[in-house]
């Protein structure tokens, strides 16, 4: 059923794991990750971003979600990614949904503490859970392109929680949007994020955490594609990253990749096809897979 995210990040705190936030923009990514959630018996964040809701439109996104609230046995959580503004956070509550982010981390401390507090004003006596950022992935954060890299203080991270109330914080520590996620060796600050939950305490979110598997780098590459250099998460990066302390993993690149390379091959394959739903089932088949997949690495399953 759709539950607050409060629960989701509560529970995954309590027992040390880290509930899968899949991000959806259709109604084909938005049935594969609640089928693969059901087989897996695991809670999951469905998420848009402010772009999804652009494409889409908020009314067929959140509609979705809402026709089958009580269609899945695992709890569920309608969460806004990256929102960049009060009146999103405002739209997002309108439309029924049960978590928000505000993403204020390209602003000075004071604005990104002020509004994040006004959201938690908003947001908190309605049971709805309140994610927040402090410090900048680099490259394109949704439709924001930040170009220098700030990572997380953690000193400022327990002043933060203290004086907003956030349910969950998003601490930067080194990862990025997208498919190019390191120029050298994939590498993150394990330290400072230690030293972040030592000191707040709060369910963490690793943002830009996406494995980018090979295979479909591969595979993609094959029929058509040009991704050189893709590079994602090592998995044992994303399993120590939630020993130190992660409840919340966020994972778009990962269903993108896994729907564009079966699309891909599936197009070059059957060239009399005209019905987008032969391309589009085992597109979705896939897509099911991975997020089944991230599931068992969130250490999730079962967990519902
Ligand atoms: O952080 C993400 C997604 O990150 P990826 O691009 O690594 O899937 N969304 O908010
Ligand atoms: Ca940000
Ligand atoms: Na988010
Ligand atoms: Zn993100």
């Amino acid at each position: 059923p759709l539950v607050s995210g409060k629960l989701l990040f509560e529970r995954a705190n309590e027992f040390g794991f880290a509930v899968g936030a899949f991000n959806f923009n259709n109604m084909e990514f938005l049935k594969a990750i609640l089928e693969a959630a059901q087989e897996e018996e695991a809670p999951v964040f469905l998420q848009t971003t402010e772009s999804a809701i652009g494409y889409a439109g908020i009314e067929f996104l959140a509609g979705m979600v809402h026709a089958v609230k009580d269609s899945y046995k695992v709890p569920f959580a309608l969460h806004l990614d990256h929102g960049r503004s009060v009146e999103s956070v405002l739209l997002a509550i309108r439309y029924g949904y049960t978590s928000v982010m505000i993403d204020y981390s390209d602003k000075p401390y004071k604005e990104n503490l002020e509004v994040t507090r006004k959201v938690v004003s908003l947001c908190s006596p309605l049971g709805i859970s309140v994610e927040a950022e402090l410090g900048r992935l680099v490259g394109r954060e949704d439709e924001v392109e930040s170009v220098e890299e700030v990572l997380v203080d953690p000193e400022q991270a327990k002043e933060f929680a203290l004086g907003t109330g956030i349910d969950a914080l998003a601490p930067a520590i080194g990862t990025a949007h997208g498919a190019f996620k390191f120029k050298g060796e994939p590498r993150l600050d394990f330290e400072r994020l230690r030293r972040v939950k030592e000191r707040t305490n709060l369910p963490l979110v690793l943002h830009g955490a996406s494995g980018v598997y090979y295979e479909y780098v591969n595979e993609i590459n094959m029929y058509g594609g040009e991704l050189k250099g893709a590079r994602g998460v090592p998995d044992d990066d994303v399993r120590r990253a939630i020993e130190l302390g992660i409840n919340k993993v966020n994972t778009d690149t990962d269903l993108r990749l896994a729907f564009i390379s079966t699309l891909r091959r599936m197009m070059s394959e059957e060239r009399r096809n005209v019905d987008p739903r032969k391309f589009l089932k085992p597109a979705m088949e896939e897509v099911k897979e991975v997020v089944k997949r991230r599931i068992r690495l969130y250490g999730s399953s079962g967990k519902a």
